[in-house]
């Protein structure tokens, strides 16, 4: 069985070609103004345009409010909303009833104790994204390219589709693949070369390498 591949914070029409043109499932645009690849809402639609349903839109927003999710929503008109920010429960159920289209929900790890809010956001969300929780410096909630320890989530079955993200490129993604049995992989640092700057090469090189990592699991070659 294959995996899904999400390629995150793409900004550039360039870019965004690159991970359409390499088999991306799903392609990210973070609406975020203190990332550097916040994509303004009068840029969406251009980029949205370009899709042309030849991946799933993703929109990620870390916690918006009412009129931000509005906004975003009628500019990015996205097929799944990626809530990145520490949006409760209760705050994810209204969302997803109000916008009426899937959710994937952001879970920060570093710990086991980390995965204890599992349930509660599997009751709500369509989908659930494990990222790296971030460090006490980092200005991001996510997007820190740094991995966590995916042996915590080994054995894991939330009952909803789960992607891993953080830190992932295409080196270190053969073991994330073999530790953590996941239905997709989210990327973005991992495909830069520097904070914000896609590489066509990287986008490449990394769905080729989830490709590649998901057969060789599917087939037993890999523990
Ligand atoms: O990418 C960002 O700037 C960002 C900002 C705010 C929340 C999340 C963000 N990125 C998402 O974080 C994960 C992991 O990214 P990385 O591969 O470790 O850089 C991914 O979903 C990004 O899109």
């Amino acid at each position: 069985m294959g995996i899904e591949v999400k390629i995150c914070g793409l900004s550039t029409a360039d870019t965004l070609e690159a991970a359409l043109d390499a088999g991306a499932d799903l392609v990210g645009f973070v609406h975020f103004p203190k990332s550097p690849r916040h994509v303004a809402l009068a840029d969406a639609p251009a980029l949205v345009a370009q899709v042309r349903g030849r991946a799933k839109k993703v929109l990620l927003l870390v916690n918006p409010d009412d009129a931000t999710l509005d906004a975003a929503l009628a500019a990015f008109q996205p097929d799944i909303v990626q809530l990145h920010g520490s949006e409760s429960p209760e705050r994810v159920a209204e969302i997803r009833a109000c916008i009426g289209r899937p959710v994937m929900k952001a879970l920060p790890v570093a710990r086991a104790e980390d995965l204890a809010t599992v349930p509660a956001y599997a009751a709500v969300a369509d989908r659930l994204l494990f990222d790296a929780k971030p460090l006490p410096d980092d200005t991001l909630p996510g997007g820190n390219g740094r991995p966590f320890d995916w042996n915590l989530l080994a054995g894991l079955d939330p009952g909803r589709p789960v992607m891993l993200s953080g830190g992932l490129d295409a080196g270190n993604l053969p073991l994330a693949l073999s530790v953590a049995h996941v239905d997709g992989v989210d990327v973005s640092s991992g495909v830069e070369t520097a904070p914000g700057r896609k590489s066509a090469e990287k986008i490449f090189a990394f769905v080729q390498a989830a490709r590649a990592a998901a057969a060789q699991v599917a087939e037993g070659k890999v523990q």
